[in-house]
């Protein structure tokens, strides 16, 4: 069956996530107000410019696709569950990063079909970076206008190095500790929003467990970006692959990113989630 997105929708979304990102900096660049969200979360200028920006370019290039954005207010599950495909755009993920001003923020426009995220676009208006990634097609990651093609690497051997762990800048978790505590020898680097599923993505890292709260749109379009690429992202209860839209919550389980299941991490997993057997 053919891709829904072809070459040239590609570039023109990309194109216009880029655009929304030039949005986004002239906000980053000056003063601006900071509201709270019903849900305690920040909210500002730049997440709503974004929004505006982003649905208008998915509505000119595929009007017939609903959109679903974390700043669009609630659609029914009754509406949602009988989309079979529909973009998922979170316009500024790492709001809490954008207001500490320390670049590690994204724009994340996925395409949603039948539950599993197949094409995501992730950019980084801060580092003039892009991972552009089509499940079945590879990732790519466009830095300051060169692109190369991008894939996980295998986890290290025991002795050889040590692993690479992303955590949450913002969000971190007792679970996430324990899981750490029991992994063999390892290096914990900390990330905001999406591009933590980048660095697993570009072999950058090798294990983003993510034992806290997230919601679809935070991940989906980095998601098709870690798959594109060879990777992972796994329920940690399950260890199947992360879906959206199965039910009313938009809410994630906790879940894994990785190169591939091992082993080496499930043990730790098991036993930080209490299951040890
Ligand atoms: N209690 C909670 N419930 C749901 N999502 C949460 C949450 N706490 C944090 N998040 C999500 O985690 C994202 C930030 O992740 P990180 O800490 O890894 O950068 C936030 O994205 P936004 O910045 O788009 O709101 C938010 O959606
Ligand atoms: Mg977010």
């Amino acid at each position: 069956m053919p891709h829904f997105v072809t070459d040239n929708m590609r570039d023109r979304l990309l194109a216009g996530v880029e655009a929304a990102g030039r949005e986004v900096l002239t906000v980053y660049n000056r003063t601006y107000e900071v509201e709270t969200k019903d849900d305690d979360s920040p909210l500002t200028e730049a997440d709503m410019a974004a929004h505006h920006a982003l649905v208008a370019l998915l509505e000119t290039v595929t009007p017939e696709v609903p959109v679903l954005s974390e700043e669009s207010g609630e659609i029914p599950f009754e509406t949602r569950r009988s989309w079979e495909r529909y973009w998922l755009i979170d316009p500024l993920d790492g709001t809490k990063e954008f207001i500490k001003k320390n670049g590690e923020f994204t724009l994340n426009v996925a395409l949603v079909e039948n539950g599993d995220p197949v094409f995501g676009i992730v950019h980084a208006p801060v580092l003039d970076t892009s991972w552009i990634g089509q499940v079945g097609q590879g990732a790519t990651k466009i830095e300051k206008g060169t692109t190369r093609e991008i894939q996980v690497r295998a986890l290290p051997e025991a002795g050889a190095e040590p692993w690479k762990v992303v955590g949450s800048r913002s969000h971190g978790s007792d679970e996430f500790e324990a899981f750490c505590a029991r992994l063999p020898e390892h290096e914990r680097v900390s990330m905001g929003s999406s591009l933590k599923l980048c660095l697993v993505a570009e072999a950058e890292a090798d294990l983003y467990p993510r034992l806290a709260p997230t919601c679809e749109w935070d991940t989906a379009a980095a998601q098709a970006v870690v798959i594109a690429a060879g990777g992972q992202v796994l329920n940690a209860e399950t260890l199947e692959p992360l879906r959206c839209n199965q039910q009313d919550s938009v809410l994630n389980p906790h879940f894994i990113v990785c190169g591939q299941r091992d082993e080496r991490w499930t043990t730790a997993l098991r036993a930080s989630l209490q299951k040890e057997d």
